[in-house]
């Protein structure tokens, strides 16, 4: 007789109902996989991770086929059960098809040669890529979905390994952007040189700022063939001729690109022209071989959310209409600028009041932003990969107030009540400052279009790398072994 796990309510998660001695086996299997010095190998990798997923596609039917048996136990319906173990068997062979593999559970791209499929016409002028998980130790790209089903009351969720983003270019890049921090002679040499290697040994279209390109000229006529726009419009139209936007500056550069881009960024190269660089781990001195490689690809991407803002003004009818989203790398602040009153500021997420910020001011971070000014407030250091919102209070008049993060789905409010003493002042990425009157409001929520910036080493060892450079984060002499001790 099979014995099966009580199914008690907490306990209810995925394995409910396996009969032992099926979930044992797949469970030793995938526990030898797991420790399986062979699993890095890929000849076993083709080979087991069918298995595994038709393990548990297996499972899931040897489930149904048990809570058959007992419903057959009670009912004397044996019929049914030879129906349902027949329709399952066609099913598997249906959705695993012949190697096993569930089709609807896996992302099989990587097994794909999609360079070969892909239409060399359509992608004359911009390259495609595709961008894949990447599971840490796992060179492969075939993984199951980011999901969370409700299967018959029982709620599974994907397995939570370390997942790194992955760049793969499908076709060539051939168009690149230059962006560069102004005013620094050093950035402005290494510019000149870096358009000329990318012209002749890599035979890219460049395109600089306007003012860049007259620089440039003035040289040396031998710049004639940069590209650059003429107005807003053509601004708009970037995103759809560039495969690639180099920055040539600190962190200000990078917020600088990522607001030139309103709708989609092409992936981000971060060159460190400045003094510190959160978001820059590229080293300038090397910029051939990065660029060299990156231009092969894959590259390890960080998918940096932004924060869409509106203001809303009271004297306005409709809302949204009178003023476009701002789009934030870094963050939105709103506080009492140059007025000595407290701030009050009503603040809402998803209509639900949330607290009224009486003091300097408020912080909408990103988690990229949690780095900047949000953690000079007080608020934690967030991997920007975690796609939340920081609510930092800035100089808060209340001992109790303390940093939320809040997760990405939700739409906050800031509302400068009737009521007020003063205005308070909206600013983006420390940029445009905004006057916010009384009844006006800001309203933010998580905007559809991430920047891409490309990793040195991956999103995890960056982020970690600029926390220890940037900030020497934790950094403490050791304590020495010479002194008391447990007995
Ligand atoms: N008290 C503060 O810490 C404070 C005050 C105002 C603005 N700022 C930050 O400055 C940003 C604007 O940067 P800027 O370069 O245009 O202005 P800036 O030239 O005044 O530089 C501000 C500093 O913030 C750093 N910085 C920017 N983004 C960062 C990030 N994501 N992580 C860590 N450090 C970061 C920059 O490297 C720079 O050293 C704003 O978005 C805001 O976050 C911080
Ligand atoms: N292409 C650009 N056009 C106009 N302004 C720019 C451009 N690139 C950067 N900036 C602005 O110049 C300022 C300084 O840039 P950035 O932070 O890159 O250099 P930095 O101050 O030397 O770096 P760090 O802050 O690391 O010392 C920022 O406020 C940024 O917004």
């Amino acid at each position: 007789m099979n014995w099966r796990r009580p199914a008690i309510s907490i306990w209810n998660i995925k394995i409910v109902g396996i009969p032992l001695s099926g979930y044992n086996f797949y469970e030793k299997l995938k526990s030898w996989w797991t420790q399986s010095s062979l699993c890095n190998a890929m000849g076993m990798i083709r080979f087991m991770l069918p298995c595994l997923f038709c393990l548990e596609n297996c499972k899931e039917r040897d489930r149904k086929i048990s809570e058959e048996q007992s419903h057959r136990e009670n009912n004397g319906d044996d019929e049914r059960t030879e129906n349902l173990a027949s329709q399952s068997n066609e099913q598997s062979e249906q959705c695993c098809g012949s190697n096993g593999i569930c089709s609807h559970e896996v992302l099989r791209d990587g097994d794909r040669d999609s360079a070969s499929k892909v239409d060399p016409n359509k992608f004359a002028r911009k390259a495609s890529f595709k961008l894949s998980w990447w599971c840490k130790g796992d060179q492969s790209d075939q993984h199951k979905h980011d999901i969370v089903s409700f299967e018959r009351g029982n709620i599974t969720t994907a397995e939570r390994s370390s997942k790194q983003i992955s760049l793969k270019w499908e076709s060539q890049p051939q168009t690149v952007i230059i962006l560069t921090k102004p005013n620094s002679t050093s950035v402005r040499i290494l510019c000149a040189e870096m358009v000329r290697w990318l012209r002749e040994q890599k035979k890219l279209d460049i395109y600089v700022e306007p003012h860049v390109r007259a620089e440039l000229l003035t040289e040396s006529s031998y710049y004639n063939f940069v590209h650059t726009w003429k107005d807003e419009t053509e601004i708009m139209l970037l995103h759809t001729k560039v495969d690639l936007v180099v920055t040539l500056g600190g962190d200000g550069t990078v917020l600088w690109a990522a607001s030139m881009f309103k709708g989609p960024v092409p992936p981000v190269v971060p060159f460190s022209l400045g003094s510190l660089g959160f978001m820059t781990p590229f080293h300038s001195e090397r910029y051939r071989e990065y660029l060299d490689s990156i231009l092969k690809g894959p590259i390890s991407i960080t998918l940096r959310h932004r924060l869409q803002c509106h203001v809303i003004r009271e004297a306005a009818k409709n809302e949204y209409e009178t003023e476009g989203p701002i789009l934030v790398l870094n963050e939105v602040t709103i506080d009492r600028g140059i007025s000595s009153y407290l701030t009050n500021l009503e603040c809402y997420c998803d209509n639900s009041f949330v607290t009224c910020v009486q003091g300097d001011g408020l912080i909408l971070s990103t988690t990229s932003g949690s780095t900047a000014y949000s953690l000079a407030a007080g608020g934690s250091m967030v991997h920007p990969q975690v796609p939340g919102i920081l609510f930092t209070p800035i100089c808060p008049h209340s001992l109790s107030f303390r940093p939320l993060i809040l997760p990405e789905h939700v739409t906050l409010r800031v509302q400068v009540p009737f009521n007020s003493r003063s205005h308070a002042w909206a600013s983006f990425d420390g940029k445009d400052r905004k006057r916010l009157a009384a009844g006006d409001a800001l309203v933010c929520s998580m905007a559809p279009w991430p920047v891409p910036t490309a990793c040195q080493v991956d999103s995890t060892s960056d982020f970690l790398n600029s926390i220890h450079d940037g900030l020497h984060w934790n950094l403490r002499k050791t304590q020495s072994f010479d002194g008391p001790r447990d007995t």
